[in-house]
């Protein structure tokens, strides 16, 4: 068993966060009698949110034991969880499901730099986190769109990079949460060059790839066509490639449309596109449900499932917790990858 716990965020507490957590921690204990194996977990939230998610659902929760520190998690027995509460507390009595209140952002927003501190400092060994809402940060205050650019700010990272992966395919969006209308101006030699480079020593360090290739879309169709629908190839995307010659085998600009079939994908570690939608679309149509959120760039280890809060469903009984548990799994072979390669390369 890895000797450090992985850390699991609160998440919204209205959306199936919560319920994910319940299933997927009472799966890993069904497992655990067959194999001992995976890092224990340390939830790092109001543990009222999980005992009225149960209650209301129904579901018998496990034991939960508080600790204050990371290092006590070693001596909480395996079928309890682990949980470290906050400062901030949610009203359980004004708790709904479903609803967004921002009055859950406080919170929200400590159990994710609580756990990344603790990354940070080297007392877990990785970050899985459940969904927000991000209407919910934004009604709450906060300006982050996502854990994304939430997590750059708290480990001083100017540029944290997105990638979804699942069943063989590995997708970057260049761009994040932003409106495609401000897509074009906000892609830079400099921006993709940073990018880029992140990826290529991601793939390296944290997937144990030992030469990736990387295809990079194009941002206009057809690749622009020669100039005729548009000139961002020539003038960022392809100088930016050329900036990292040498260094990280990139291939394209490739028309997006023509790339993500099995055989054109095949022979490359990762894709990485140029706005959000070019890359979550073809990784939710390809395995909705079984994919990991990671960000790359990070000191930390850091993933997510790749759904949403799905408030249309929580409380109902019928979210499924399978991309929770491929998330901390993903999380712990990561951590053993860079530590592998850190070792490697010291
Ligand atoms: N990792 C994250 O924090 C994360 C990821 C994606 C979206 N979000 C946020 O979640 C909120 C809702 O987003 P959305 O509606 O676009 O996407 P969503 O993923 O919440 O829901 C899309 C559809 O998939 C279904 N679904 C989602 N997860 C499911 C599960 N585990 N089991 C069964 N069905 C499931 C929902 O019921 C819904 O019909 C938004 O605020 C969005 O920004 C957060
Ligand atoms: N773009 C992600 C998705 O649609 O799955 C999601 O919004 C999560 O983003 P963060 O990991 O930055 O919260």
């Amino acid at each position: 068993m890895d000797a450090l716990p992985i850390a699991l965020t609160m998440g919204d507490p209205a959306g199936i966060g919560p319920e994910i957590v319940l299933k997927a921690f009472a799966q890993q204990q069904r497992e655990r009698q067959k194999r001992l194996a995976g890092a224990k977990w340390l939830w790092v939230g109001d543990p009222e949110v999980l005992l009225w998610t149960a209650q209301q659902m129904g579901l018998v929760p496990p034991k939960l034991q508080r600790v204050r520190q990371a290092a006590e998690v070693a001596q909480v027995a395996d079928e309890v969880l682990a949980v470290l509460p906050l400062e901030a507390c949610i009203d359980r009595h004004k708790l709904a499901f479903g609803v967004a209140d921002g009055a859950h952002a406080k919170a929200v927003v400590e159990s994710i730099e609580t756990a990344t501190a603790l990354a940070m400092s080297g007392q877990v060994g990785g970050v899985v986190t459940p969904p927000i809402h991000k209407g919910v940060l934004h009604a709450g205050g906060y300006r982050w769109p996502g854990h994304t650019e939430l997590l750059g700010h708290c480990t001083g990272v100017t540029t944290p990079v997105m990638m979804l992966a699942g069943r063989g395919l590995r997708v970057v969006p260049a761009t994040i949460h932003q409106s495609i209308r401000s897509v074009p101006d906000s892609l830079s030699v400099a921006k993709l060059t940073q990018i880029f480079s992140v990826v290529g020593h991601s793939l390296q360090q944290d997937f144990g790839l030992r030469e990736p290739r990387i295809a990079i879309c194009a941002l206009n169709p057809h690749a622009g066509e020669g100039g005729a629908f548009g000139d961002e190839e020539r003038r960022i995307i392809q100088p930016a490639m050329a900036a990292l010659m040498g260094e990280v085998r990139l291939e394209g600009p490739f028309p997006a449309d023509a790339l993500f079939s099995e055989a054109a994908r095949a022979p490359y570690g990762a894709i990485i596109c140029m706005y959000h939608d070019q890359a979550l679309i073809p990784i939710k149509m390809h395995c909705f449900g079984e994919a990991t959120n990671i960000t790359l760039g990070l000191p930390i280890i850091r993933t997510s499932v790749d759904h949403g809060t799905a408030y249309d469903i929580a409380g109902s009984g019928r979210a499924k917790h399978g991309a929770l548990l491929i998330a901390v799994e993903q999380a712990a072979r990561m951590a053993a990858n860079r530590r592998t390669w850190q070792q490697e390369h010291p």
